[in-house]
């Protein structure tokens, strides 16, 4: 039995996201294979473990219809805090002492990068958001009005599915939201 590797796929193989469906796959750098479905050899318990953790959220519900319900839309967000961020402390990082101005500027290079297509959202979200939604590449789930800070769902509604927000400006510190659906 080859080495376990984390995922629980068989060596070689990872897991990536379809930015476009918006769905997990699994690919081999070396093979240049991917597939939609987990290769023979894959140990199927730990990979379930492995996507709720790393992936939970970024594949719609399937069979079920899998869309919101009335009035609700999915987001995702990329969170830069500040001293001033009513929490000033992430998993990124214990005491978070960079001025809004700081964050401010961060953020705008943040957009940048990701409006000129060289990294998406989820992706940077990843090991730049400072919302604990950053292990599920900044993913939401569904929210409808009401659930969420009065300025984030203003720019949040107001997006086209895929659409990407500017620079939103809540209690917690400064966001990009990208609407999902
Ligand atoms: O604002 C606060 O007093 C503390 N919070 C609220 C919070 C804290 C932990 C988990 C979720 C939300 C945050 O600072 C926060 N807000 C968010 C947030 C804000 C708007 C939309 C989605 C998430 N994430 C976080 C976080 O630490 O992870």
């Amino acid at each position: 039995m080859a080495e376990p590797t984390e995922t629980g796929l068989p060596p070689g193989w990872e897991v990536r996201h379809s930015n476009s469906k918006n769905l997990p796959y699994y690919f081999n750098p070396a093979e240049k294979n991917s597939r939609w479905e987990p290769p023979a050899g894959t140990d199927v318990e730990k990979l379930k473990v492995y996507m709720a953790r790393y992936h939970s959220g970024s594949a719609p519900a399937v069979g079920a219809g899998g869309g919101a319900e009335a009035g609700k839309i999915r987001a995702a967000h990329l969170l830069v805090k500040h001293a001033q961020s009513r929490r000033p402390s992430s998993w990124r990082e214990a005491v978070i002492t960079r001025t809004k101005e700081e964050a401010r500027e961060i953020i705008q290079r943040h957009e940048e990068s990701i409006r000129s297509g060289k990294v998406t959202l989820g992706d940077l979200a990843v090991t730049e958001s400072d919302c604990s939604s950053a292990r599920k590449r900044g993913d939401l789930g569904y929210f409808g009005k009401g659930d969420m800070q009065k300025e984030f769902e203003d720019a949040a509604f107001a997006l086209q599915p895929g659409e990407i927000s500017g620079i939103v400006d809540t209690a917690s510190g400064l966001h990009l939201i990208q609407r999902l659906e």
